[in-house]
Order: C-alpha cells, then sequence, then structure tokens
C-alpha cells in the first residue's frame, strides 16, 4: 500500500504550520498573523508502521481563491485529492472557521476537523461539546493544542481510521427548492462529460458554477458541454446566487455552533482591551515608531560588549599569525584576508541574534500584526492596501522571504508596487554596516542613526508607491479587511528557535559566501606578484581606480567603490571586503582602522550608509524579484531603479553636507 496523503487546510494563522512541525519534526516558519505560508510544504511521518505524506498549506477562508497563496491551497485541495483533509480549525473562532469546512464537505472530501488552540478557548471560557459536533457535521473532531504537541495520536488514529474507509457521506446543506431545482438542472447537463464526473463531484461543480467561480468555469470551457453550461448561465445573475448560497451555509453554521458550543459568542477579550490603545488613532503609530527604536537601541548597547571582545579575539588572532606563520603570503592570506574579512562579519553576530530575538517576541505577540493594521491607514494614502505592510516588515529580517510573501497579494498592481519597494526595507545584513560605520563616526549616536536609516528606508519605499501609483502603475488599491490574531504571551522556545535560525544563517554565510569574497579581494588585492598589498598597483587598485570616478562625487574612495560592487552578491561583503582590503595589524580592529583613515568621516559614511540601504540588496533578492514577477524588464528596472535612488541620495546628504559646512 502507497502512502496515505493528508493535506493540513485551514483558516490563516489557525495553527496549521504549528501542528505541521509537531507531526513531521520539521520547523517550518510560524507566526502570530495570517499569511506566513505562503507555499504548500510536504513533510512525513510514521504512525503505526502507516506511512503517511502530510501537506502545510497556505490558510484559506473558503475554496473560491483570490491570491496565489488561496490558490496554491485550492488547487491541492480540488485536484491533487489527498486522501484526508485534515481542517485545522481555531477553537476560539469556530463560526467563521466552519464556512471552510461547508465548503470542504460539498467537495466530497474527507475531512478531520482538529480543534486547535483549545488550550487558549478553555482559558476563554469557551466550551465546544466535540461529540455533539461530530453528530451534527457527521465528521470526527480532535481536540489539539499544536503548540504543545496535545492530541496528536488521536488525531493521527482518526485520519488511518478515514483514509481506510471505503465510501464517503456526504452531509449536504440544502439551498432550497428553487437553487437546488437548478443544482439538479446543472448535474445533469455535466453527467454528459465522463472526463468532468470522473474528477469531480458534480453536485460541487454545478454549486461553483451557480456561484461563478472563475476556476471551475475555466474547466467546463475545456469541456464537452462548454456550450450547454454558458446557454444556462445566461439566465441566472451569479453574484446574486453567491451571496443567496453563503447565506444559507452561514445559516447552516449558526445552528450548528448555537448548538455545539458555549461563549461562542464574541464578547471583548483581553485583546480587545489592548487594542485600544495600542491600535489608537493618535497613539498608534507614535507607539510602534517608540518599539521600534528602543528594539534598535537596545539590541546596539546590549550587543556592544560582545562585540567588543569578539573583535578582541580577532585582533589577537591576527597577531598571533603575524608572529608565528613564517610564509609572508601565507600570513597574509590568513592574517589580512580571512581573518581580517570574515572576522569583520562575525564580529556582528551579537547584533543579530539580539534583533531577531526582539522581533521574533513583537512577532509571536501579535504586534506586528497591528503595526500592519495602523499603516493600514497611511499606505492606503500612498495607494498600497495593509497586506503591503506585511512583506515589508518581513523584509526587516531577510527581502528574499519578503517578497515571496507578496503572493498573499490579490490584486496584480498591488503586488508588483509591492515588490518593487520592499528592497528597501533594511535586511539584517545591512545592519552590520551601520553598526560599524555608526560605531566608528557616531559614537552615542549611533543607535539613533541606524533607527534613522530604518526609517528613511521605508520613507523612500512609501515615496516610490506613491510615484508608481501615479505614473507606470496607476490603480487603486483593493480593499483589504485586516484580521487581527489574538495577543498571546510570546513563546520562549519559539523565539530562541526563531533567534538561533537567522543566526546561523549568517554564521553559514560567513563561512561560505563571504568566505570566498574575501579571498577573491585578497587575491586581487595581493597580484600582480610583488605589488605591495592593497596598493594602487594591485589589481584591486587598478579596478579601484576606474571605477572611482562614479562614486567621487558621492565622496566614496576606491576601496568603498570596490566594497560596492563585491556587496552585489552579498550585502555582509561590504564589510568583509573592507575588512581585507584595511588589513590587520597594529593590533587594532576594523573600527579604529577605519577611523584612523583621513579620506573617511562623518558626513560619507553618512552617505555610504544610506547608499547601501537603498541600492540592490544581494543576487538572492534579484533573482526572486525575476520568480516571483516573472519579468526581466521589471527585474532590471528595480535594479536600476536602487541604485540611481540610493546614488542620488549619497550625493545629496554629502554634497549637501559639504556645502552647509559640516
Ligand atoms: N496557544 C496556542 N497557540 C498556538 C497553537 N497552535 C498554534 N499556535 C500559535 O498560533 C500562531 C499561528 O501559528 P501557525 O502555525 O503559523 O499558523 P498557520 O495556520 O500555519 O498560519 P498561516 O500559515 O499564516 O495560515 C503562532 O503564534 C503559534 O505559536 C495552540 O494550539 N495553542
Ligand atoms: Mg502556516
Amino acid at each position: 500500500m502507497g502512502k496515505t496523503k493528508v493535506a493540513l487546510a485551514g483558516n490563516p494563522n489557525v495553527g496549521k504550520t504549528s501542528l505541521f512541525n509537531v507531526l513531521t519534526g520539521t520547523r517550518q516558519h510560524v507566526g502570530n498573523w495570517p499569511g506566513v505560508t505562503v507555499e504548500k510544504k510536504v513533510g512525513e511521518t510514521t504512525y503505526n508502521s502507516e506511512e503517511i505524506e502530510i501537506t502545510d498549506l497556505p490558510g484559506t477562508y473558503s475554496l473560491t481563491a483570490y491570491s496565489i497563496d488561496e490558490i496554491v491551497a485550492r488547487d491541492y485541495i480540488v485536484d491533487e485529492k489527498p486522501d484526508v483533509v485534515v481542517q485545522v480549525v481555531d477553537a476560539t473562532n469556530i463560526e467563521r472557521n466552519l464556512y471552510l469546512t461547508t465548503q470542504l464537505m460539498e467537495l466530497g472530501t474527507k475531512v478531520v476537523i482538529a480543534l486547535n488552540m483549545s488550550d487558549i478557548a478553555e482559558s476563554q471560557g469557551i466550551v465546544t461539546d466535540i461529540n455533539r459536533m461530530r453528530e451534527f457535521l457527521e465528521i470526527p473532531v480532535v481536540k489539539t493544542v499544536a503548540k504543545k504537541g496535545q492530541g496528536l495520536n488521536e488525531l493521527l488514529d482518526v485520519v488511518v481510521e478515514e483514509s481506510k474507509k471505503k465510501t464517503l457521506h456526504i452531509h449536504e446543506i440544502g439551498y432550497g427548492n428553487d437553487i437546488e431545482k437548478d443544482i439538479s438542472e446543472l448535474e445533469f447537463l455535466l453527467e454528459k462529460d465522463e472526463n468532468l464526473y470522473k474528477h469531480y463531484p458534480l453536485r460541487w461543480l454545478s454549486i461553483k458554477i451557480l456561484e461563478g467561480d472563475n476556476n471551475v468555469l475555466a474547466k467546463i470551457q475545456n469541456s464537452q458541454v462548454k456550450d450547454e453550461v454558458d446557454e444556462y448561465l445566461k439566465k441566472i445573475d451569479t453574484d446574486y446566487y453567491e451571496a443567496l448560497m453563503a447565506d444559507r451555509r452561514y445559516g447552516t453554521i449558526s445552528s450548528v455552533v448555537s448548538q455545539v458550543c458555549t461563549g461562542c459568542i464574541h464578547k471583548v477579550t483581553p485583546s480587545d482591551m489592548i487594542d485600544r490603545v495600542l491600535t489608537n488613532k493618535y497613539l498608534g503609530l507614535p507607539i510602534f515608531l517608540a518599539l521600534m527604536w528602543g528594539a534598535f537601541e537596545f539590541t546596539f548597547s546590549l550587543s556592544a560588549p560582545f562585540m567588543d571582545l569578539i573583535d578582541k579575539g580577532f585582533v589577537w588572532l591576527a597577531g598571533f599569525v603575524a608572529d608565528n606563520i613564517e610564509t609572508a603570503w601565507l600570513a597574509s592570506l590568513i592574517g589580512d584576508g580571512i581573518i581580517g574579512g570574515v572576522g569583520a562579519v562575525l564580529v556582528f553576530v551579537p547584533n543579530i541574534f539580539i534583533l531577531f530575538f526582539l522581533l521574533s517576541i513583537l512577532e509571536d505577540s501579535g504586534y506586528l500584526a497591528r503595526a500592519a493594521f495602523i499603516m493600514d491607514k497611511v499606505m492606503y494614502s500612498i495607494g498600497l492596501q495593509g497586506k503591503s505592510f506585511i512583506p515589508m516588515l518581513m523584509g526587516f529580517g531577510c527581502n528574499v522571504p519578503a517578497i515571496m510573501a507578496t503572493r498573499t497579494i490579490e490584486d496584480h498592481k498591488d503586488r508588483l508596487v509591492t515588490i518593487m519597494i520592499t528592497p528597501f526595507m533594511s535586511c539584517s545584513a545591512r545592519l552590520p554596516v551601520y553598526v560599524l560605520l555608526g560605531g566608528a563616526f557616531f559614537g552615542k549616536e549611533a543607535g539613533t542613526v541606524i533607527f534613522g536609516l530604518y526609517v528613511l528606508g521605508i520613507l523612500v519605499a512609501v515615496l516610490t508607491a506613491k510615484l508608481f501609483r501615479s505614473t507606470i502603475l496607476k490603480g487603486d488599491p483593493a480593499p483589504f479587511i485586516m484580521e487581527l490574531p489574538p495577543y498571546r504571551i510570546p513563546h520562549l522556545t519559539t523565539s530562541l528557535m526563531h533567534m538561533w535560525d537567522k543566526g546561523y544563517t549568517y554564521i553559514k554565510k560567513a563561512g561560505s559566501i563571504i568566505l570566498v569574497g574575501v579571498v577573491v579581494v585578497w587575491l586581487l588585492a595581493s597580484l600582480p606578484f610583488g605589488v605591495e598589498y592593497g596598493s594602487a598597483n594591485s589589481l584591486v587598485g587598478t579596478i579601484g581606480h576606474l571605477l572611482e570616478p562614479l562614486v567621487a562625487p558621492l565622496g566614496f574612495d576606491w576601496k568603498i567603490a570596490v566594497s560596492l560592487v563585491l556587496g552585489f552578491v552579498a550585502k555582509e561583503i561590504v564589510i568583509g571586503s573592507l575588512g581585507t582590503l584595511y588589513g590587520t595589524g597594529e593590533g587594532s580592529g576594523l573600527m579604529e582602522r577605519l577611523q584612523a583613515d583621513p579620506e573617511l568621516f562623518a558626513l560619507n559614511s553618512l552617505g555610504l550608509m544610506v547608499f547601501i540601504l537603498l541600492y540592490m540588496p544581494c543576487i538572492a533578492t534579484v533573482g526572486v524579484v525575476k520568480q516571483e514577477t516573472g519579468s526581466w524588464k521589471w527585474t532590471l528596472f528595480s535594479v536600476v531603479y536602487g541604485i540611481a535612488v540610493a546614488w542620488i541620495f549619497a550625493f545629496i546628504i554629502y554634497q549637501g553636507g559639504l556645502v552647509l559646512g559640516f
């Protein structure tokens, strides 16, 4: 016997991925906001010698799909036909969640309900009688707490049992005489095409046709009964039918809910009270900014002593290499190249760890979703929807998943604008550059300068959106109703896991791509043979001097020019290559050596930070822009636009500062 195929479906933010993780022992990203998972993920587990393949799907409210992530979920359920669909239901909100259940039942899928977040429901005094729920819906219901791994065995028992059942009892929702008549007439029509009734339940197809579901209508267009169905559709108003049928489903659901659940009727929760302050019209934005500023200040001051320690360690190591390795070129490769370059990048590990720990706490508590809510109005006024703010927020971590997260945006133009502006969000790879230069030239003000850079990134994104919306991507944003997840006490292990994942990725990068980068810089700085290391006559000097005129108006010298070019691969390489070019020695860290360079001072280092903030993030981001837009034209445009904006801002800062006499 083959594997049993199980899909995890359900509304957004109900704990599907959490359940997937505990079932398969993997660690996919979970987050306290709707729309974390945008692609399907497959994993496996064995239960009582039964092999089970589990697919985690993006959240969806119904099987009528609008955005790309919803289409992924729906296509999987409709076309791949998993043996059993486990619908994860939020026990604190069954009324809304059951809408999807009705659709799954209509599709004739074997459904098992995992009544998740039972812990929260209990604490809110919501009591669901699962036996009655089973009776009413005629499908199995199991209570789970995905976060703590409770109820898994019982769930798997039921899933395996369901998968073995031969026949399926379909619980039908009655739509009233008129609609039922249309449904049977359509069923009669569709029966003529074998391809259709072999693959889909006819009742479901008929209902979807009456609702005017585009995806199903497309299937009909390729069938033998196309003309007859088209003819039939002429005499009905699908919008009216869709609303009427939704009404019927909600009617059925509320009668079920009132029978099985006490305490399900919405009352004012603690979350609502907190929200009165945190999402207040006047207080919301200042609180958000204050929290972000606090996060950066905290990251900066808390990590400083650790950075210092690591820095001292590398300085010592460089000295040790210089004293003990006799072969000059080898000493230079290890000392100047590897320790100077990779060491300079590793110094920032504490920053990355702390920042991600803080962001993860904000995310898990539910606050980041509020940030999107607060920004919704601001976003709308610049021609975007609140949904666009979620990718932008994720961009603070890494632009690559952030750009993929735009899949939750239904409107094509909205999505394109969001993809174009997300790279301006300052990702974690850029942070070390700010810490280095800010620390070297702004002393105590560094935290504020860094915060300012993050805000500048948001501003440039916002202005860009406004510009695009009034020129190349004209149009109004689609209206969007944001669903706020409840506040939860952040889970320490989840946050530590996030922190470790990000920190470890950073360390791995230092040992791979950055290592390669700095060795290349070292080679360029040492060749041709006999030349003085990193001098104007070396290869890197020649290349740098060729590039210098391009960035001279910004106050950058040739070393910076070379580092910026290499920074196209990844932003950390800017530091790695500066570390290599400035070399090691004299018992000082990179920060001191930058300070000692007469060519570098507060004004042009600020310009440099801004340039690094705004120009193309990295190769991986370019790749994902191509993948998500499917267009080289937009990809190229995004790169060129970023560089141009970066150049203009750095120019204004440097030349403006000079004029003002800084
Ligand atoms: N208290 C409690 N929290 C849970 C439970 N299951 C999940 N969570 C939390 O709920 C939030 C959402 O979990 P996810 O697993 O990302 O939800 P999802 O359904 O995959 O969400 P999308 O991918 O956005 O559709 C996270 O903060 C989880 O830690 C549970 O049983 N109890
Ligand atoms: Mg998920």
